[in-house]
């Protein structure tokens, strides 16, 4: 390590010559995999820009110039180069350095991302500050090619190619989203590949015409017309340049003679320019190049062996609720399932073996993938969508415009609610039930385990309009399974537990450490009512209130925001009931962006384990036991008859 270990900033890069990279990036992809089979991480992407992220300090003057990551989940070079590398063992982990970028940790950061897709409208906004500010300094956005089949991406495209002030996207192309990259961009960008036949064809139309004598200006012209429709079905820049981009490229990512001096010229260039790059997912490492679906994001792993550390006790949450979506498929042939891009993520991997003609992968199009679904039921389909929590929140507007104004059964699988771990404040799934409660027409489902779970995947699909089931990122909590899914009573919750001193009121993940709190509690003589909830919406009001009129203190649980979500759901129910005389409390994430860490760390800083809830509960219980005393003590006081009375 002797080159990376002397590299505080990209100063210290630049006093290198560029015949060291090859040796430094060698460096910094030793010291990428030491980190990241240790902590678990983006390896197979950020073995793949190790030289592009070189180049670009080498050649650029950051932070004065600006580069915004797309994505950011491929930036931990960016990281070593620019004054992290003593701290880059704490990455992804609690209090330690973030996966993505993040403006609070370094000056070099420019943008906060972990969501695909925002990289090219963050940073031509950065252009237009620029221009408004009157400054000079470049700013260069590297943006996937699954990135590019974002919306977001073109929408950025659309905007800056329609000016011409100076920007440089720079196309990372590695032929693969998280798995191998779909739809009719990526095939235009794979036509690269044919880009040599492209030149040769060229050269040889040149040839051509040359040989003709006396050639004539209509010849030329049809000639050029044929080279363009040429250009058109082959090359890829042509894409971009119709975009007002000027395109260089397809270089190879990972040849400094290739980059330098490609990177030094467009760098150059005026007006908007895509620079495109390929590159190779885990370059450096082989089990990350056979595997680059694995590796994309990896827990810890044996690096000799590239196999897990550990291995999963259970099946996951997300395993078994596919596993019970395919059963329900084999009964109902309308049934469809739809990913943006996160076929492995959400395990519809599985539901592809069974049903090859029956999915869809939109590519990273989240709101595409909504209001296709719509589309689809629209015409008698049962489509489900398949989506990690925190990127439902890019299709809101979908949701509630396209399907459920229409009433339309679409079933939203939302898989990683609640508290993800590692990614962090990007990724946590934390507001899904506060901006789903207030859709009309929505059914918002959560079990309390996967048995619950393949029975409310079972109640969403058959339900004839949209409904979304959300559980959570890890392994399931071993509970017998009944052997078929059935439907449950859409809005019924369950009493789990009877109790006269406390009701606790718990949703998904929350539901078993409340019952043990609630054991525990009455073990010190206070008698808690545990209901499961079972539905944000339609809460089972009846359940609730009848509950909460026999004790005199009520808690609510939730692993979402507290604002707004389920806990506010049960509070607005009893003020509607005109329940006035209850001690309420509502335990959930509070109002700030939740910081990365292990689940069951963050559940206990956020209260959610049985201790937690056990202890918010005997606070608020003793709290209300002191009150009545007081006032019990208070009333006696005040029946006493003063001493003036007693003739003293
Ligand atoms: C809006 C959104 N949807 C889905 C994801 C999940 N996701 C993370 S990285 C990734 C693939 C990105 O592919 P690409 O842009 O080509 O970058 P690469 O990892 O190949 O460098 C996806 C789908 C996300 N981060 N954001
Ligand atoms: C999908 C995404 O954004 C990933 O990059 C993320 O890090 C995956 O994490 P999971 O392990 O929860 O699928
Ligand atoms: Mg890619």
């Amino acid at each position: 390590m002797s080159l990376l270990k002397n590299i505080h900033s990209p100063a210290d890069l630049k006093r290198l010559s560029p015949e060291q990279f090859p040796e430094l990036c060698q460096e910094i992809r030793e010291q990428i995999l030491t980190v990241v089979s240790n902590v678990g991480g983006h390896l197979a992407s950020n073995l793949g820009v190790v030289e592009l992220t070189v180049a670009l300090q080498y050649l650029l003057d950051t932070p004065k110039d600006k580069i915004v990551w797309d994505t950011s989940n491929q930036a931990y070079t960016h990281k070593l180069l620019t004054g992290r590398r003593e701290q880059f063992h704490t990455l992804r982990q609690y209090g330690g350095l973030s996966g993505f970028c993040k403006r609070e940790e370094s000056v070099y950061d420019t943008f906060n991302a972990g969501h695909a897709g925002t990289g090219v409208s963050a940073a031509f906004g950065m252009v237009e500050a620029r221009e408004q500010r009157n400054e000079k300094h470049k700013v260069v956005c590297v943006v996937g090619d699954g990135a590019m089949t974002a919306g977001m991406t073109l929408e950025g495209l659309h905007h800056a190619g329609g000016t011409n002030k100076d920007f440089i996207v720079v196309l990372n192309d590695n032929q693969m989203s998280i798995s191998k990259n779909v739809g009719a961009i990526s095939a235009y960008l794979n036509r690269t590949f044919t880009g040599e036949f492209y030149a040769r064809m060229r050269e040889e139309t040149g040839q051509l015409l040359r040989k003709i004598p006396h050639i004539g200006l209509e010849v030329q012209k049809i000639a050029r017309r044929a080279e363009e429709l040429a250009k058109g079905a082959i090359l890829p820049g042509l894409l971009f340049e119709e975009l007002g981009f000027q395109y260089a490229g397809p270089i190879d990512g990972h040849n400094f003679e290739h980059l330098l001096p490609t990177l030094e010229n467009v760098l150059k260039m005026k007006g908007p320019v895509l620079l495109h790059v390929i590159t190779k997912k885990g370059l450096g490492y082989q089990a990350a190049m056979d595997n680059p679906v694995w590796f994309h994001a990896c827990p810890p792993f044996v690096r000799e062996t590239g196999v897990p550390a550990k291995k999963a006790v259970r099946p996951s949450y997300t395993s078994l609720a596919i596993d019970a979506l395919i059963k329900v498929a084999h009964q109902d042939k309308r049934v469809v399932a739809i990913t943006a891009a996160m076929c492995e993520g959400t395990g519809l991997n599985a539901f592809e073996k069974v049903f090859p003609d029956r999915i869809y992968d939109v590519g990273i199009a989240e709101q595409h993938a909504v209001t296709f679904a719509a589309g689809m039921a629209a015409q008698g389909m049962k489509p489900v969508v398949a989506l990690y929590s925190t990127f439902l929140q890019r299709a809101y507007d979908q949701v509630v415009h396209d399907v459920a104004t229409q009433n339309l059964p679409v079933t939203f699988c939302i898989d990683r609610g609640g508290l993800v771990a590692e990614d962090g404040t990007t990724h946590h799934g934390a507001f899904d039930f506060a901006f789903l409660r207030h859709v009309p027409n929505m059914v918002v489902a959560a079990p309390k385990d996967e048995n619950e779970l393949q029975h409310m995947m079972k109640t969403c699909v058959t339900h004839d309009g949209p409904a979304s089931v959300r559980y959570a990122r890890g392994v399931s909590l071993g509970v017998p399974m009944d052997p078929e899914p059935t439907a449950l009573p859409i809005g019924k919750g369950e009493l789990l537990r009877e109790g006269t001193d406390v009701a606790i009121v718990a949703i998904g993940v929350t539901v078993w450490p409340a019952m043990k709190a609630a054991e525990r509690l009455a073990q010190e003589g206070i008698s808690a009512a545990v209901v499961n909830a079972r539905f944000v919406k339609p809460l089972d009001t009846e359940l609730i209130i009848k509950t909460a009129k026999n004790v005199r203190c009520l808690v609510t649980v939730e692993e979402g925001c507290k604002m707004g979500g389920f806990g506010s759901a049960v509070l607005e129910a009893l003020s509607e009931e005109g329940i006035t005389n209850l001690r309420t409390k509502v335990i959930g994430l509070p109002d700030w962006y939740i910081e990365q860490g292990p689940q069951d760390l963050l559940r206990e800083r956020y209260g959610l384990t049985a201790d937690g809830i056990y202890n918010n509960v005997k606070a608020l219980f003793g709290a209300s036991v002191a009150t009545d005393d007081a006032a019990r003590l208070a009333s006696l006081v005040g029946s006493l008859p003063h001493g003036d009375e007693q003739g003293s």
